[in-house]
C-alpha cells in the first residue's frame, strides 16, 4: 500500500497524517500503517498517525489517532489541531464539530500564537474523574485525587483525569525524568489493576503556568503531549493551585499551549498545527515496516515560524 500524508506537529507532538475519508481498511491494518509510519527508526517517524474521517450529520469530519505501538487512543488534542486544520482546508471552513473515537470535540481557527503560525483553539471534555470508566481498581474508590497509588513505583500523590483517554498526573517535587520512565513502563506493562494503561505526567507550576513532561501510553516520553495538558490545566485547579476560568500558559518540551479549564469540565486549548513536509511511502502493515519515502513538499516557512516560540517558551523563567 502507498500512503500521501503529511508530516506535522502539534507543540512538538509530531504525527504523519492522511486524508483517510475514502479509505477503508480493517482496525488491524491501520494498527499495522501506524508502526510501519511512525516508527522512529522508519523514513519517516512520530509519536503516531493521525487518519481526517468522514462526517456525518452532525459532525463536519472525525478524527482517529493510533499511538506508534498500533493501539487506538480516545483522543489526541495536539493532534486534533492538525486534523482540524487539514479539514478545514479539505472543506473550506474554520470552524467544525468533530468527532473522535468516543465523544467529540470543537475546533475552530484562533489568532495567530505567533506570527506565521496557523493557530487552533479546541474545547474538549467534560474531564471525567470517575477511574472505574478506565478501568483502574484495587484502591476501592471512584475518584483519585492527590493520592498515593501504592501499585506504583513512587511515593508521589496523582490525580487520576480522563480527557476521555486515561492520565495520572503528580504535581508533587521536581520532575524527576528517570522516575517518570519507570512509573510510565509499569504502566505499559497493563497490570491487572490497570488494563488499559494510562498516560503518566509530571508537572511543574511556572510563573504563569504549568510546565508538563508526559510519558505517553503506546509511545514512552514525548515532547508534548495535549490530552495531559489539558488533564493537567483541569487538575491544576481541582486542586487549588490554579483558578478555573483562567487562561494560563502550558509550557512542555516541543513548546507550549494556552490553555483553560472551567469548573464543568470543559478544557480549551489554543496552540499550533504545524505543516513540516508532505509526502508519500510505501507501507507493508503486515510486517509495520516503510520504504521508498518521496517527499514532495517543505513547509520552511511554517517551521521558521515555530522554532521562534520555541526559542521564546525555552527563555521563559522557571518557576
Ligand atoms: N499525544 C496525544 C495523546 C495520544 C494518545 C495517548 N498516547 C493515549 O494513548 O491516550 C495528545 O496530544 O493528546
Amino acid at each position: 500500500m502507498r500512503f500521501d500524508f503529511i508530516k506535522c506537529h502539534g507543540s512538538g507532538n509530531d504525527f504523519p497524517l492522511i486524508d483517510a475519508r475514502d479509505i477503508r481498511l480493517d482496525d488491524q491494518v491501520w494498527a499495522g500503517v501506524a508502526r510501519a509510519l511512525a516508527d522512529r527508526r522508519g523514513p519517516v517517524g512520530g509519536d503516531g498517525i493521525l487518519l481526517l474521517t468522514a462526517g456525518d450529520k452532525a459532525q463536519a469530519f472525525g478524527m482517529r489517532m493510533f499511538n506508534s505501538d498500533g493501539s487506538e487512543a480516545e483522543t489526541c488534542l495536539n493532534g486534533l489541531r492538525c486534523v482540524a486544520r487539514a479539514g478545514f482546508e479539505a472543506l473550506g471552513l474554520d470552524r467544525a464539530e468533530v468527532h473522535l473515537k468516543t465523544s467529540t470535540a470543537h475546533a475552530e481557527l484562533d489568532d495567530d500564537l505567533a506570527p506565521g503560525v496557523y493557530t487552533i483553539r479546541e474545547t474538549a471534555g467534560p474531564a471525567d474523574l470517575d477511574v472505574s470508566h478506565w478501568p483502574l481498581t484495587g484502591l476501592d474508590v471512584h475518584e483519585i485525587v492527590e493520592q498515593v497509588i501504592p501499585m506504583l513505583p513512587t511515593t508521589r500523590r496523582f490525580t487520576a483525569v480522563a480527557m476521555p483517554n486515561p492520565h495520572l498526573v503528580s504535581f508533587d517535587g521536581p520532575i524527576d525524568e528517570s522516575e517518570l520512565i519507570v512509573v510510565g513502563e509499569l504502566c505499559e506493562s497493563a497490570p491487572d489493576w490497570l488494563p488499559n494503561r494510562a498516560n503518566i505526567s509530571f508537572v511543574e507550576l511556572r510563573e504563569d503556568g504549568l510546565f508538563v513532561r508526559t510519558f505517553e501510553r503506546g509511545v514512552g516520553l514525548t515532547d508534548s503531549c495535549g490530552s495531559a495538558m489539558a488533564a493537567s490545566v483541569f487538575s491544576s485547579c481541582l486542586t487549588g493551585r490554579r483558578t478555573f476560568g483562567t487562561e494560563m500558559k502550558v509550557f512542555n518540551r516541543g513548546g507550549l499551549v494556552l490553555g483553560q479549564a472551567e469548573s464543568d469540565g470543559m478544557v480549551r486549548l489554543s496552540g499550533n498545527a504545524t505543516w513540516e513536509w508532505s509526502g508519500s511511502a510505501d507501507v507493508d502493515a503486515d510486517r509495520g515496516i516503510a520504504g521508498d519515502l518521496v517527499v514532495a513538499r517543505h513547509f520552511n516557512e511554517e517551521i521558521a515560524a515555530w522554532g521562534g516560540v520555541v526559542k521564546e517558551a525555552r527563555a521563559e523563567p522557571s518557576v
